[in-house]
């Protein structure tokens, strides 16, 4: 994709003159080297160019149905065009998932208030993948494949979205039939949030509680469908809708969804891991958890999604920064460039410092997740409940860091940043969105600090722990004295390590203490705060490990050049980080004011080595201009032409006089009140 044209703001010009690395070197470690940088160019251009899908059509202006309909629209060109390169492309697997991954930015600029089919090559088409046997992966796959029928994953109900043990749609089997019926008994079991559900999917795979022989076995996965395949009729028994106007997320079309003695025939239950007999036998799976498969892949995907959005909102602040003078600093000089402004850098530089790390966490969560669940397919799961803690504790980790980060940048476009071609709206309402689902931040905090707490008994019993959770022996070994800190990255790391223990010690005491009054269950709840702070602090430890980890590996790959600026990045991640924990690293640390001082200076020097490397890190990321579409974050920096133009194309001014002018506005001037 090539840039702007246009001639480059001399700002933005004479910063870039000055970029001491390799920008092409970073760009390519970021998307996994040369090739697959190469690949993402070509596949953006390849659908951003189609003229067919009118991209001048600014959708924002349009109405809630409008909007949905050129959602669906756009995606059917691309999904066609989906097809062709894949065919030309060799039509393998691997293929498919190389364009997916890139179409995860390019079907953004498409469709920015969400696409109406995500759920059905994501989490649709991953559970049949991950949660069937092979007569049903042989009958469901090329269907899905082929888009012959389109799904959603329907789990959420109006009642009940965290607690799912209890969700309340029934299946009840009938031996005699060889069928399932479905229902929602009750208002607050119908089905609602489902992506793609309103109008657009055929089929679903639906979560429900089933019954056989009499019993209930808990929540098994269904595929059902909903929608005639000619008529797109909802079926018999199917009340099924969209949920309305939202935060965000506008086109992603969340519906509704009621049963009434639904038929499902037997094969239709998933059975990979649950199996139910033609007799109505329940055979129960090797861990019951299984079920969950598919929401810990998504949220492992999720870490990523955030690097992301952090990096296009860090973009956009970053440029605009350069660009906008305001404020003389010595009052005789001229208005500086805004990014002179020293709360300006605090702003926008740990933010880019945090698109990185969060890269380095989402290969390694990808490999992780992978490694273990080949295991799983071997039939040992014994680090399935580590895998969901992590997963659960980064996703709540990176996707609250995500929408603060996102928001500061917004803040720090000054009012610009209010304004929809800004492009930061569509970024926060997204990482706003992320944070509730595929589990609600806070729950998934707490369901990481359970295995927090069930590590700390198992190191204070002289048990054995995973080897992210090692450092909680660290502070048992200390035996109440406190980490001493010291300044260097292993330091600081120790620092945070230190508070992640220490807090998780305070929640374990806080239960112990509770629990000769109450139940456990009312104790831990008791403790709550302090559980998901511990976890919080975990999540960072993990952030900061791998970080160093993986930047270490880094460095020792790429140009002396790059790597400086990479020792810069993991340096400011890590002092930033320490400084805003800095209570709970004092509550565990022997830290004196000395060295918080010392980190304030070091966080001064980092941000002047990093003011000249700034702009080359987020041209790195290498967002193209349909890509950011944002009047302030464009590549030629021209802010103010851009933003003319854009306000030149609101619907308002397309005439010169509004007709409310003479129907309202004038009898009211005139009527002397
Ligand atoms: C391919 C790319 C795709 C990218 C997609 C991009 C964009 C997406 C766009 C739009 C959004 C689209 C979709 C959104 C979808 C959804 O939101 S789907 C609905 C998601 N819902 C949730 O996440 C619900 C959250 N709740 C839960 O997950 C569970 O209720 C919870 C884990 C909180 C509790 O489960 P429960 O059965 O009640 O367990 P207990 O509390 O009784 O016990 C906890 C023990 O269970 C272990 N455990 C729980 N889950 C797992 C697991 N997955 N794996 C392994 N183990 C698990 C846990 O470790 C506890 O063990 P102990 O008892 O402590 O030993
Ligand atoms: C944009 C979007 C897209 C979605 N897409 C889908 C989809 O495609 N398919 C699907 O099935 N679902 C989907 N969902 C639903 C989503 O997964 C749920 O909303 C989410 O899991 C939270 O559940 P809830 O709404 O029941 O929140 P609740 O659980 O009711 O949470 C409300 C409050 O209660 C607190 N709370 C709840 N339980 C506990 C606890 N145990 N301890 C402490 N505090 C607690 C929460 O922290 C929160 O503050 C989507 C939601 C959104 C917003």
């Amino acid at each position: 994709m090539s840039k702007n044209l246009s001639i480059v703001n001399k700002d933005l010009k004479e910063e870039r003159d000055k970029i001491n690395f390799n920008v092409e070197e970073f760009t390519n470690w970021f998307y996994g080297g040369a090739e697959k940088v190469k690949e993402k160019k070509y596949i953006e251009n390849y659908f951003l160019s189609d003229k067919d899908l009118n991209l001048e059509l600014d959708t924002s202006y349009l109405s809630y149905k409008d909007k949905y309909e050129e959602a669906v629209r756009r995606s059917i060109v691309v999904y066609k065009k989906l097809y062709k390169l894949h065919n030309e492309m060799g039509g393998t697997h691997e293929d498919f998932v190389k364009i997916m991954e890139n179409l995860r930015f390019t079907m953004g600029a498409i469709n920015p208030e969400g696409n109406p089919f995500v759920l059905h090559f994501s989490m649709f088409a991953l559970t049949i993948m991950n949660m069937t046997n092979d007569e049903q992966k042989a009958e469901w796959l090329p269907r899905i494949f082929n888009c012959n029928i389109l799904g959603t994953y329907a789990q959420t109900e109006l009642g009940h979205g965290t607690y799912i043990q209890r969700l309340e749609t029934t299946a009840t089997y009938d031996p005699k039939t060889k069928e399932f019926t479905l229902n929602s008994p009750t208002l607050t079991s119908y089905k609602w949030w489902p992506g793609n559900l309103g109008h657009t999917v055929d089929h679903a795979i639906v979560m429900a509680q089933l019954y056989s022989q009499g019993k209930c076995h808990g929540i098994q996965p269904f595929i059902v469908q909903l929608r005639d395949s000619e008529t797109h009729k909802p079926l018999p028994g199917i009340d099924i809708g969209d949920i309305g106007n939202k935060v965000g997320f506008q086109t992603v079309n969340n519906g509704f969804l009621g049963f009434k003695n639904v038929k499902v025939p037997y094969k239709n239950m998933l059975m990979k891991n649950s199996k139910l007999l033609e007799d109505g036998t329940f055979i129960k799976p090797k861990n019951a958890k299984l079920n969950y498969g598919t929401m810990v892949i998504i949220r492992v995907h999720m870490i990523i999604d955030a690097a992301c959005r952090i990096a296009k909102a860090t973009t956009i602040a970053l440029r605009y920064s350069l660009v906008r003078r305001q404020s003389p600093i010595n009052p005789n000089e001229i208005e500086p460039k805004i990014i002179e402004h020293i709360t300006q850098q605090n702003k926008i530089f740990p933010g880019i410092a945090k698109a990185v790390v969060f890269k380095c966490m989402a290969d390694y969560l990808t490999k992780l997740h992978l490694s273990i669940t080949q295991e799983g397919n071997t039939g040992n799961l014994a680090r399935m409940p580590e895998l969901h803690a992590l997963s659960c504790c980064l996703k709540a980790v990176c996707t609250n860091e995500d929408a603060k980060t996102v928001e500061v940048c917004r803040l720090s476009c000054g009012g610009h940043g209010f304004l929809r071609s800004a492009g930061l709206d569509d970024v926060y309402r997204n990482s706003t969105a992320a944070q509730t689902y595929e589990g609600e931040n806070t729950v998934m905090l707490l369901q990481a600090a359970r295995f927090l707490i069930k590590s700390f008994n198992e190191a204070r019993n002289g048990g054995s722990l995973t080897e992210g959770v090692k450092y909680l022996f660290d502070f048992i070994g200390r035996n109440g004295k406190r980490e001493i800190f010291d300044n260097s990255i292993n330091g600081i790391l120790r620092a945070i390590q230190a508070a992640a223990a220490g807090r998780t010690y305070i929640a374990w005491k806080h239960i112990e203490d509770d629990k000769r009054h109450n139940s456990i269950e009312v104790a831990t709840n008791l403790a709550g705060v302090h559980l998901t702070k511990a976890a919080e602090l975990h999540g960072y430890v993990c952030l900061l490990q791998v970080g160093i980890e993986e930047i270490e590996k880094i460095i020792r790959n790429v140009s002396p050049a790059l790597g400086l600026v990479f020792k810069n990045i993991l340096e400011l991640f890590a002092v930033d980080l320490i400084l805003n924990k800095i209570g709970d690293v004092i509550q565990h640390v022997d830290i004196s004011n000395e060295d918080i001082e010392k980190l304030e200076k070091q966080m001064e020097t980092l941000f002047k080595f990093f003011r000249t490397s700034a702009i080359g890190v987020v041209d790195g990321f290498d967002f193209s201009d349909p890509i950011i579409d944002s009047t302030l974050g464009s590549y030629d920096g021209n802010v103010y032409e851009n933003l003319i133009n854009a306000a030149r194309k609101s619907p308002l001014n397309q005439e010169d006089v509004n007709r409310t002018f003479h129907l309202y506005i004038k009898p009211f001037m005139k009527s002397n009140l």
